[in-house]
């Protein structure tokens, strides 16, 4: 898939759901529970044990949805997570050598920063989407902060996204979210049912948010 078709599919997603889980076996239900709740984005971490075989099986069962790979540290990482059929990158901090090797792969990376110094950095490289990490950190106001000077860029604000704050996320200009626990959280107790009502819920919010 192209960068550009990734990037709209992104903006049109809303959200996009971060898969952790202590085994590949979990994070699989985990995803299976998303996507039937709806989600139609999913960032697999590389904190899942063999978290590359994971991306390879989403590829090959869901091709509606785009799946990422998050919590790529390194451009090894990222070239491991692109041939296993990543559609995007996502870090919790800003590296050049994985920037310059998503650009060679034509996939979109999506970084973590904190400052608008970390941002224009990025923006540099290639970045079109910067995740705003740890979102908990920040209120949903500093978008339009961070967009009087920079007013084309694009903000996934990811970490402590929940039912209650999603809408003023996205009401205040995150062009998607990222959730993570608040969806994910029932797995541990293998509640998967319960996973997809909750994942149910935040897609019918966002996309409620966008009408
Ligand atoms: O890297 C992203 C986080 O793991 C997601 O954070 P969250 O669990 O607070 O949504």
């Amino acid at each position: 898939m192209k960068s550009y078709n990734i990037l709209k599919k992104l903006n049109e997603s809303k959200i996009t759901v971060v898969i952790r889980g202590d085994t590949i076996e979990q994070a699989e239900k985990i995803v299976a529970a998303c996507v039937n709740g709806g989600v139609k984005s999913l960032e697999i971490t590389f904190t899942v044990p063999k978290a590359h075989h994971l991306l390879e099986k989403i590829r090959e069962k869901y091709d509606s949805v785009v799946v990422g790979a998050g919590t790529v540290l390194d451009s090894e990482t990222a070239r491991l997570a692109i041939l296993s059929g990543a559609d995007f990158i996502v870090s919790p901090h800003f590296d050049v050598e994985t920037a310059k090797l998503c650009n060679r792969y034509c996939i979109p990376y999506l970084p973590g920063c904190m400052t608008i110094n970390e941002m224009i950095h990025a923006i540099e490289y290639g970045v079109t989407i910067i995740k705003l990490f740890p979102g908990q950190l920040f209120s949903p106001s500093i978008i339009q902060n961070i967009k009087g000077p920079l007013p084309y860029i694009q903000i996934m604000p990811t970490g402590g996204i929940s039912l209650d704050n999603l809408n003023t996320w996205l009401d205040a200009g995150a062009t998607l979210v990222g959730v993570g626990s608040d969806i994910t959280y029932p797995a541990k107790d293998d509640h998967y049912d319960r996973v997809e009502k909750l994942a149910s819920k935040f897609v019918r919010m966002a996309i409620q948010n966008g009408k």
